[in-house]
This record gives C-alpha cells, structure tokens and sequence, in this order.
C-alpha cells in the first residue's frame, strides 16, 4: 500500500464560513487502492472535507493536491433532482454525461442491477437506489470514488451486502475510495484507515487502532445509553502465524474533543481465537 499512487492529498486544510471553521487542520492522504472511512457525529465536517478533497469546496487555508488527470466519481448524500418527474434508472445514468447503452449496461451489470434499468427510480428500494448511484458514479471509471453515506435507507441486511460491492469494486478496478459515514459499521466492514472527525481529526488509523483510543471512546463511547448501544471493541494486540502475540500501538493522534455523540449499534467481535467478540445489536 504505502508504494501506491497518492490520489489526493490535504494538508493543513480548513474551511471558513461566516466567520466560523467548518473544519480546521485537516491532513489526509488517500492512495490508489486504499478505503478511507471519515466518521463522526453530524455536522463534524465530513462532507465538507470530502467536497474539499475533490475540488468542490476550495479550502480557506491549507493546501489539496490531486493527482494529475483525477477522475472522480462522487455519490453526493442528497441529489439536485426533480423527484416529481418520472426517472428510469437508464435515464439516471445519462443525467449529466452522455454513456453508450453498453457503457450504461456494463456499469449496471457491475453492481448487480442490471434488470432494473427500465425501473423508476423512485420506485426502487433504499439498496438497489444506492446500487443505481453506484452505477453511474462507476460508468465515469473513476480513480478515486467518493461516497457520501453510501448505506443511507438500506436494512442491515443490505448494509453488508453494499460493504462487500464496495471493497470487491476496489479491488476489481484499484480506484481509490473515500467513504464518509457516521454509521460505526462501515468503519469495520471494509476500510483501510478511519479518520475520526469532529471539526478536527481527533484520531486516525486502521479500524482496531481507532476503536481503542481514548478520543475515539470520548466522541462515540462514553456518553451512549442502552437504548442506543455503545462501540465496543478492544483489539490491543495482533497474533503472527506462528501464534506470537504483538502489542498494537496506539494510533491516536491530534487534540482530543469531547462532544455528545451517541452510536447506536454494540458491536461484539469474536475472533479465531475465540477472545473478541462482535455482534451487531439493533440498528437505529
Ligand atoms: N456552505 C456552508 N455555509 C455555512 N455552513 C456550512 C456550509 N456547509 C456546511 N456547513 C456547516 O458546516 C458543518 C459541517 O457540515 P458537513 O456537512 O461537512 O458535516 P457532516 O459531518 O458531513 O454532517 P452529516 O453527518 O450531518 O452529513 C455543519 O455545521 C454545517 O451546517
């Protein structure tokens, strides 16, 4: 991985609006091949930094470098469209760019939705919906692919399924992937590197090392109630083939913050070895 391309790359980054800091001193790499997760609470600048990374919002100081001759494919969270008007999902494949049938069938084929091309789009479920904008973020061959709330309206069910579609894109056409969620469960299914934000990076790292930080228990953990299940996950050491036991180190970087943020699943994660456990437990 760390031989890899560097698609995009913020350092020092904030953004300033009417006086306030949306976010403020973001650095972040995503390399070719690499999952990015951005979590944290609403509002903490996600979307922001996401927008910023791929040229849509300028930063107000810092600085983003992308790769020469970057082609982005983005799935914005909400989309400028006219729900009132009929929408085949062909027809929302060729909204804003021109796309042969084969190009349309192809990219369709490739998420697995190929016979809902003649669907309305407001007639399809929370899953094939996201399935459709994967499409036709996908017919551009993007190089780094950005999916804001990629799981958004789909049942726990389908929240898997969607994990597993986005890593196998990945690793079937090597983009890079920058996902943006405040869903916990994303960070774990199918990412590389977790940046925890809340106006800043409170802490970054690979899921396990993000789990087990103090700041990240302090943003998702420590204020959670029953009703809505805390984060758990408590991986401090690896184990080597040959059943050696190694310490991880701790991955957590930045100031802390503190804040109100509740998650809503417990997770249990059982290992080989039978000494973690995951389990998803209700869903908000
Ligand atoms: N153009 C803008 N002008 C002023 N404030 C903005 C603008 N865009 C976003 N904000 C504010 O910036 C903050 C961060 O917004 P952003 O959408 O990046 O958060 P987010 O983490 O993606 O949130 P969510 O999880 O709710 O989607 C929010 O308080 C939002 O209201």
């Amino acid at each position: 991985m760390a031989s890899s391309e560097i698609l995009v790359e913020l350092t020092g980054v904030g953004v300033e609006r009417d006086g306030r800091w949306l976010v403020r001193g973001i650095d972040l790499q995503l390399r070719r091949g690499e999952i990015v997760t951005l979590i944290g609470p609403n509002g903490s600048g996600k979307s922001t930094t996401a927008k910023t990374a791929i040229g849509i919002i300028e930063p107000s100081v810092g600085r983003v470098v992308r790769t020469a001759g970057l082609r982005v494919g983005y799935v914005p969270q909400k989309l400028a469209i006219d729900w009132t008007m009929p929408l085949s999902v062909e027809r929302l494949m060729t909204l804003t760019s021109r796309h042969s049938r084969q190009e349309i069938e192809a990219a369709l084929a490739s998420v697995g939705v190929s016979h809902l091309a003649q669907a309305e789009v407001q007639r399809l479920s929370g899953g094939e919906f996201q399935r459709a904008l994967l499409a036709r973020a996908l017919i551009r061959r993007p190089d780094l692919l950005v999916l804001d709330e990629p799981v958004q309206g789909v049942d726990v069910a389908g929240e898997a399924a969607l994990y597993d579609l986005i890593r196998s894109i990945r690793d079937r056409t090597g983009c890079g992937i920058l996902l943006i969620s405040h869903d916990l469960h994303v960070v774990m299914a199918a990412t590389d590197t977790v940046i925890c934000l809340n106006g800043h990076v409170c802490c970054r790292g690979t899921p396990e090392s993000v789990a087990s930080s103090e700041r990240y228990w302090q943003l998702f953990g420590h204020r959670s109630s029953p009703a809505l299940a805390l984060y758990r996950h408590h991986h401090d050491h690896t184990h080597g083939d040959d059943g050696s036991v190694t310490a991880l180190p701790d991955a957590a970087s930045d100031a802390p913050c503190g804040c109100d943020a509740v998650h809503h699943r417990e997770h249990e994660h059982r290992d080989a070895h039978g000494d973690h456990e995951e389990r998803a437990r209700g869903h908000a």
